[in-house]
C-alpha cells in the first residue's frame, strides 16, 4: 500500500493533551507546538514541555503562537477544544498545502467540522483514551497510567487510509495505537466513555473519584451509558468488536444487573480516579465547554431516532447552568440526580 511521509508536523493546541504528546514526539523528531497565547508559547519555549503525574519528564520544544505560524505543515495533530474550531481551523487552512492532512484527537464527532475545510480524504481521527490535566502553561499532568494509555486511529475514507501507517508511527512515540477501518465505531466508543465519565463527573462537580465514591453518581453514570448505547444502536452504527463490549456492559434491567454495570464502570476507570475531565477543566477556568459535542450529541441523535435520554438531558442542563453561573461549578447536584434516577426507575420498573 502507498504510504505518505510527513516532514513538517504541527501540534495545533498544546494544552492538557498537546503538552504530553508534544513532549514524547519532540524527544525523537521535529514537531512544532502551536498555541493561542503568548504566556503558553513563552513558558514552553523557556521551560520545555513538562509532564507530571503518572510520568515525569521535561523536554525542550519548539513552541509558537498560531498567529506566528509560517509556511505550510504536512500534518497537523489537532488538539484544540471544539469550542475554538471557528478560529483554529481557518488558521490551519492558511498554513496548509494541497496534501496537508489533519488528524483530530478531539472528543465528540470532530471529523465533521475538520473535513468541511480539509476534505474527507485528508481528515483522520484518533480518539484518545488517556486523561490529562493542565497545571499551568507548559505543564500537564498525565492522569492515566502510561501502560493503559492508547490512541484509536482511523481514516474517514478508504483513500485516507494511506496516511495511517506514518501517523501510527508518530503516535506510537508515546503509547499503543489501535487502528480500525471503522472510525465511526471508534468515535462512538469514545463517546460512551465521555458521556459516562466526562459528563457525569463534570455535572457532579468533581474528579472521576467523586463518581466512584458516591453510589448515586455511579448509578447515574450507568444510566448515562445505557442511554448512549441505546442511541448508538438506534442510529444503526456498528460498534465493531473492540476490546470492550460496551453494549453488554451497559445493558441492565434489574437491581442485580445495574450493580454489575456500576462495578464494571469502577473497574474500568478507577485507575484514572484523579482525572479532572476536560469539560470540568474548562468550567474551572470560567470557560464554556464541549458538552454540546459530548452528551449533547447523544441527546440530539436520540431525538432524531425517538430514544429518550433523560440522564444525558439532565447532564447537559446542569453543565449549561454551571457555564452560566446559575449552579456553582463544584456543586454535586445530588438531589437532581436522585430525583432523575427515581423518575427513570418508576418509568422502567428497574428497582
Ligand atoms: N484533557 C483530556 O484529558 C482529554 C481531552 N480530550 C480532547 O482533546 C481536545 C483538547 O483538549 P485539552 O488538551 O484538554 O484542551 P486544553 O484546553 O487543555 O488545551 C487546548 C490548547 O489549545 C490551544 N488553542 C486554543 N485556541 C487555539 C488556536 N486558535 N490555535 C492554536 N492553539 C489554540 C490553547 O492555547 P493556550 O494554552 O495558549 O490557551 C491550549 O494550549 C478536546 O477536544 C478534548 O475534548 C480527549 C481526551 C482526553
Ligand atoms: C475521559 C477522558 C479523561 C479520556 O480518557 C476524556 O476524554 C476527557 O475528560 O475529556
Amino acid at each position: 500500500m502507498e504510504t505518505v511521509e510527513f516532514e513538517r508536523i504541527g501540534i495545533m493546541g498544546a494544552g492538557s493533551l498537546g503538552i504530553i504528546l508534544g513532549a514524547y514526539i519532540a524527544e525523537k523528531r521535529q514537531v512544532d507546538l502551536i498555541v493561542s497565547s503568548k504566556a503558553t508559547a513563552d513558558a514552553l519555549t523557556t521551560n520545555g514541555a513538562r509532564v507530571v503525574g503518572k510520568v515525569n519528564k521535561t523536554v525542550p520544544v519548539h513552541a509558537l503562537r498560531a498567529k506566528d505560524m509560517e509556511g505550510t505543515y504536512d500534518l497537523f495533530l489537532y488538539m484544540v477544544k471544539q469550542t475554538a474550531n471557528g478560529t483554529a481551523i481557518p488558521q490551519m487552512l492558511d498554513h496548509s498545502h494541497d496534501n496537508t492532512v489533519v488528524c483530530t484527537l478531539q472528543n465528540g464527532l470532530p471529523e465533521l467540522a475538520v473535513s468541511e475545510a480539509f476534505s474527507q480524504d485528508r481528515t483522520v481521527g484518533a480518539p484518545v483514551s488517556w486523561g490529562a490535566t493542565a497545571i499551568e502553561p507548559g505543564v500537564s499532568m498525565l492522569t492515566t497510567p502510561i501502560n493503559e494509555a492508547y490512541f484509536a486511529l482511523g481514516s474517514m475514507t478508504p483513500r485516507g487510509s494511506k496516511y495511517l501507517p506514518n501517523i501510527q508511527a508518530i503516535l506510537e512515540l508515546m503509547c499503543t495505537v489501535h487502528t480500525s477501518d471503522n472510525l465511526l465505531s471508534l468515535r462512538w466508543s469514545k463517546l460512551v466513555i465521555n458521556t459516562v465519565m466526562t459528563g457525569t463527573s463534570t455535572a457532579i462537580g468533581g474528579s472521576f473519584a467523586k463518581v466512584f465514591d458516591n453510589d448515586w453518581a455511579l448509578k447515574s453514570a450507568a444510566y448515562v451509558g445505557r442511554e448512549t448505547i441505546e442511541v448508538i444502536s438506534a442510529s444503526g452504527t456498528s460498534m465493531g468488536i473492540g476490546e470492550l463490549d460496551f453494549s453488554k456492559i451497559f445493558s441492565f434491567d434489574s437491581d442485580e444487573t445495574i450493580s454489575k454495570t456500576m462495578k464494571n464502570i469502577y473497574n474500568l476507570w478507577n485507575g484514572s480516579r484523579q482525572a479532572e475531565a476536560s469539560m470540568r477543566q474548562d468550567l474551572l477556568k470560567g470557560r464554556k465547554c464541549e458538552v454540546d459535542s459530548i452528551n449533547g450529541i447523544v441527546v440530539d441523535v436520540g431525538k432524531k431516532h425517538e430514544v429518550l435520554t433523560p440522564m444525558n438531558d439532565l447532564i447537559v442542563d446542569i453543565i449549561h447552568a454551571k457555564e452560566a453561573g446559575t449552579i456553582p461549578v463544584n456543586a454535586s447536584c445530588k438531589a437532581l440526580f436522585e430525583a432523575k434516577i427515581a423518575e427513570i426507575e418508576t418509568a422502567s420498573k428497574v428497582r
